[in-house]
């Protein structure tokens, strides 16, 4: 095995036909239901590399009294094999009949969906933090339960501070004519069907990055960008102070990869949002928008999919490395496939 140096820090020993990273670190920026698809392929394409999610929180919301981090929590329900596979989001086999009762008792809001299981989850979470416990520290007490390998795969929320997401939205009878919606309410309330005026991540500026994040940036030998979506997953990981002052700043290569396939999300409703912030539904558009890292954005590589490759010559002019190929992440070999094609190729 050639000596590993940072000038080439992936450097497989490529003649053994079983080539593995070790000791590999391996920074992730994710969000949630595809995010975490991303990351079993992340695990499935370098099994033995030490990798630090850093998840997106700003979709997290206090309901019933209950802090609920959707992001974190799918992350971790789907790395320990606990996910619901249909819906992406919550527990496999989960009951809804504490919700029922709530509804029952007339308890708003019944829009979002909570199970009997997913409760627990929400439960100790809250207690923790009442505690005075920081998220990053209820987070890693989770993932003990789900996470059977904790120093090869760790989950970080962006910060422990509060931030949230909210959505303004035209409101004709308010006298300013809008009024902002927390995202979940926007996302599983209002199917995301109103326009979408504003994007605010309100409590960012004041937010810092939970301890071991920027570390995990800044050691790392691979920094990934998932396909998450670019304005309320990935978008307020960059947005925390220091965050994407570290990415700008690793030795690492930076890769990231489109959510956007042939202008549209693969998944959620990206294409309701990048308009607001002035983005095009399209996977140029959304990797010119992270930017590259010549140009004072955060990429070295980035991946779109084969029938976005008419899209190649725009991303060159614009001086950003592109690669195209199969982005369907059907199952995590196809992802693992795609995103060793992309490393190797951003980082040539
Ligand atoms: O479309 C829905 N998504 C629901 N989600 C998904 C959630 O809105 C998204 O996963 C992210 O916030 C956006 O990616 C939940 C996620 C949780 O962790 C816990 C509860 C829910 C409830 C819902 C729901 O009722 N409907």
């Amino acid at each position: 095995m050639p000596a590993r140096d940072h000038a080439d820090p992936l450097m497989l020993d490529r003649t053994a036909p079983d080539a593995r990273l070790v000791d590999v670190q391996i920074a992730v920026v994710a969000g949630g239901v595809g995010g975490s698809r991303f990351v079993r392929g992340v695990r499935h394409a370098y099994p033995d590399a030490r990798l630090t999610v850093i998840v997106n929180t700003a979709d997290d919301i206090r309901l019933h009294g209950l802090h609920i981090s959707p992001d974190l929590d799918t992350m971790m329900y789907s790395l320990g094999d606990a996910i619901d596979p249909e819906r992406g989001w919550g527990r496999a086999d989960e009951t809804w009949r504490v919700g029922a009762e709530l509804a029952a008792y007339g308890v708003e809001p019944t829009w979002f969906g909570l199970g009997d299981l997913d409760l627990a989850t929400h439960l100790v979470r809250t207690q923790m933090l009442d505690a005075g416990y920081p998220l990053s520290a209820v987070t890693q007490a989770l993932c003990t339960r789900w996470l059977t390998d904790s120093d090869h795969l760790q989950l970080l929320p962006m910060t422990d501070d509060r931030v949230e997401t909210h959505v303004v939205i035209d409101a004709p009878s308010a006298p300013s004519g809008v009024r902002a919606v927390h995202f979940q309410e926007y996302w599983v309330k209002l199917h995301a069907e109103p326009e979408a005026r504003q994007v605010l991540q309100v409590g960012i500026e004041k937010s810092r990055p939970a301890p071991g994040v920027i570390e995990a940036i800044t050691e790392a030998d691979l920094v990934l960008v998932a396909p998450s979506n670019p304005v309320v997953s990935v978008g307020p990981v960059l947005a925390v102070p220091g965050i994407r002052t570290a990415i700008i700043a690793t030795k690492a290569p930076v890769v990231g990869f489109s959510g956007i396939i042939s202008g549209a999300p693969v998944l959620g409703m990206a294409h309701r949002l990048l308009p607001a912030i002035g983005v095009d539904v399209d996977a140029a558009a959304v990797g010119l928008h992270y930017g590259s890292r010549a140009a004072g954005g955060i990429l070295d590589g980035w991946v779109i999919d084969d029938t976005d490759a008419g899209l190649l010559p725009r991303l060159a002019q614009a001086g950003l490395t592109a690669v195209s190929t199969d982005l369907i992440m059907k199952d995590p070999a196809a992802t693992s496939r795609f995103i060793q094609y992309g490393v190797k190729l951003a980082t040539e």
